[in-house]
């Protein structure tokens, strides 16, 4: 039988979107012989539906619009996840679909309820064994723990979390003997790494289960934090059948494989593994699909950023440049730029050419914006897709200016730069006459950092506005744990890409980029020490100095959060370790960074939406919470 997984690109509740994807899917599985075929989980709503899936409306709605599939369905065997709401409670399901008819619908038994994951609140868990029915305008199907038949091919589920439980409750040590297939139907966030615990998840069960084990998942970010990677999975009996490219820029992703059920298949004597994911292209790769769909699914024209040629901002402007190099490689110029919605020329041609017969077999448009002529076709969409500016004070420096504009020019970014010593002269002006005092740096250090970072958001937000772009801000993890950024400042944007990913991955991660990708414009940040250039320029401010080594402040942050450890655990494990540091450094440390914590959990949650891409992060809104007032450890950092 010709079995296939479709990786759908979803936005929640665009019923028009998701359907089409869903139809493309099913379309393309039929020109190609497909005989069963599973889309992502609740790939009908979206999986980022968030507590409308509590509402009645939503649910009845998903039921009203899986009718439309129905008669795309002759001839193949279909699996769509959709919630379906029964006496006051959603459950997570994946209706079986063939011929126009709907065959029933199996329901999720474990619920994701850790790290990015809240499923318990929307979700009820099916109970093993049990069965139920939905009843539509007449109709009734039966809904719960079911197995199904498609020519002779007995298959049963598993959807997604469900997949990873022990083996002794999950729903496929139940199935065992009673199917020849498992279909796991996902929505699984993309975290660096990640695709080696899932190839070992899926490899390990279809041998410990004896069968042949079909496993799809969601692609692209849905809807704002997350991204999905669209893995499509088939082994059998431990081998390892089908494994698809991940993080595709296309709305629907079909893989096929044929596998003959009748055919006895040797277990593997052992799992080959995967090998090492490179964590820095996958990153690259999560980042560029990210910003990208966040930009077209916004609806937003591309892209604005304040420059500082420091690590964060230059890492954010190649972030843009990555998502238009892959983005085309992948797509091709025109469908990147249809794709995108930031050209309105290439969309408009498109339409025409559409609308006039056909698939459009050449695309040709005038460009908007006049570019200098030796820009390559990239650097042109760069130029089209990314404004940056850099906003000096006197106390910043030429390698930072120089950093910047180079970085800028060698993208084909647009590069503007203007001061802000006027503005911040003004703003302290009034508040020392207002006060009738000086302001020096000797008695309000902080207050004359944070004014020239807030002086900062206005122009470059107005740039944002005028252009109708997201503004990134830059904030990287180590940052955001301690509170280091000034709020309506350095923090002030739409979208924050880089906030999951500590300061000493992106200083690593801007070497590779340098040297593996050929940005050499880098090399001027990675010969700079991070620094704020908030001071006058004597103090040689730099961020490690302010707060602490960025090494052991991400050390810290991980046994503190990550491992949940108390403070004077995570002072006794760092003890052990080779830090470089006596037991006194240490300890403050890792007061300082309990207390800068605690007392910047406000900030937290006030930064721009930011993508999930490490195997943590410390938004409250998607993986860690923390009380905005606390007693901030006192108790416990006094015991140290
Ligand atoms: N629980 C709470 N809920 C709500 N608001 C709370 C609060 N606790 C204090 N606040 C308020 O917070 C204000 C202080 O916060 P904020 O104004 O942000 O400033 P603050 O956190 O005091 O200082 C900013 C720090 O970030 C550093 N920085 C700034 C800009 C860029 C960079 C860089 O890396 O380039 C670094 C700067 O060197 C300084 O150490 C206070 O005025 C107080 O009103
Ligand atoms: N001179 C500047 N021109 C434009 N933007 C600036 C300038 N200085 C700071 N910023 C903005 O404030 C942000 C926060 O500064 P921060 O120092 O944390 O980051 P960075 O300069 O990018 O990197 P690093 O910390 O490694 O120097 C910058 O990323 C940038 O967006
Ligand atoms: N949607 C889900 O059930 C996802 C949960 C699963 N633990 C994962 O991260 O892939």
């Amino acid at each position: 039988m010709r079995i296939a997984g479709a990786a759908l690109n979803q936005i929640p509740i665009d019923w028009e979107h998701n359907l089409r994807n869903i139809r493309t899917a099913i379309e393309l599985a039929k020109e190609n012989g497909v005989e069963l075929l599973c889309l992502p989980e609740l790939s009908l709503t979206g999986y980022g539906c968030e507590d409308l899936f509590l509402s009645d409306w939503m649910p009845e709605a998903a039921l009203a619009q899986l009718q439309q599939v129905r008669p795309w369905t002759h001839g193949i065997c279909v699996v769509v996840g959709l919630p379906v709401r029964l006496n006051m409670r959603t459950y997570n399901t994946a209706a079986v679909l063939r011929d126009g008819e709907i065959l029933g619908f199996a329901a999720k038994q474990f619920l994701a309820n850790d790290g990015v994951h809240y499923e318990t609140r929307f979700f009820e868990p099916w109970v093993a064994g049990e069965t139920t029915s939905v009843e539509w305008e007449g109709q009734k199907w039966e809904l719960g723990d079911l197995v199904f038949e498609h020519k002779n091919v007995r298959f049963g589920f598993e959807i997604c979390e469900d997949a990873w439980r022990p083996d002794d409750v999950r729903p496929a040590c139940r199935l065992v003997g009673k199917v020849d297939l498992i279909v796991n139907p996902s929505a699984s966030h993309f975290a660096m790494s990640k695709t080696d615990v899932r190839y070992q998840l899926v490899m390990k069960a279809s041998r410990t289960f004896n069968c042949t084990y079909l496993y799809a998942n969601l692609l692209g970010n849905e809807a704002g934090r997350i991204i999905y990677d669209g893995e499509i999975l088939v082994a059998r009996n431990g081998h390892l059948l089908l494994r698809n490219q991940l993080l595709s820029f296309k709305e629907v992703d079909l893989e096929w494989m044929d596998v003959d059920f009748t055919a006895e298949l040797a277990p593997a004597a052992e799992i080959v593994p995967l090998a090492e994911p490179d964590e820095y292209k996958e990153l690259n790769q999560a980042m560029s699909l990210g910003l990208f769909d966040y930009m077209r699914k916004s609806r937003t024209r591309g892209f604005v950023l304040s420059l500082s040629g420091g690590a964060d901002s230059c890492f954010c402007a190649v972030g843009v440049a990555e998502m238009v190099r892959l983005g085309v490689e992948e797509l091709g110029e025109e469908e990147f730029k249809r794709r995108s919605g930031c050209f309105p020329a290439a969309i408009e041609t498109v339409v025409q050419q559409e609308g006039a017969g056909g698939k459009a077999a050449q695309v040709v448009r005038e460009e908007p914006s006049a570019a200098p002529a030796a820009l390559s076709r990239n650097q042109e969409l760069v130029r089209h897709l990314l404004s940056c500016a850099y906003q000096g004070t006197v106390n910043s420096s030429d390698d930072t200016f120089n950093s910047a504009k180079e970085l800028a020019d060698s993208l084909g970014a647009r590069f503007h730069n203007w001061g802000i010593d006027e503005e911040v002269a003004g703003y302290v002006g009034k508040i020392q006459t207002a006060l009738e005092r000086e302001l020096t740096w000797k008695t309000d250090d902080l207050a004359l950092q944070n004014i020239q970072a807030r002086v900062r958001a206005p122009a470059i937000w107005l740039l944002a506005n005028v252009q109708n772009a997201l503004l990134i801000t830059t904030s990287n993890r180590s940052e955001a744990s301690v509170g280091y950024c000034t709020m309506d400042g350095d923090t002030a944007g739409s979208i924050s890409p880089i906030a999951g990913v500590d300061k000493d991955f992106v200083k690593k991660w801007l070497r590779w980029a340098e040297t593996e990708l050929g940005y050499s414009a880098l090399r001027h940040v990675n010969a700079l020490q991070p620094t704020a250039e908030l001071r006058p320029l004597e103090d040689k401010q730099t961020d490690e100095r302010d707060l602490m080594p960025y090494t052991l402040l991400n050390r810290i942050e991980r046994l503190a959060f990550y491992d949940r450890l108390s403070p004077s655990k995570v002072l006794a494990t760092l003890e052990t370790e080779a830090t470089g540091f006596d037991r006194e450094q240490l300890k403050t440390y890792v007061r300082r960074f309990y207390s800068l914590w605690s007392r910047n959990q406000w900030k937290r949650e006030r930064y721009a939406p930011s993508f999930h891409l490490d195997d943590y992060n410390v938004d409250p809104r998607s993986w860690l919470r923390f009380p905005i007032l606390s007693g901030g450890f006192a108790a416990e950092l006094a015991a140290l």
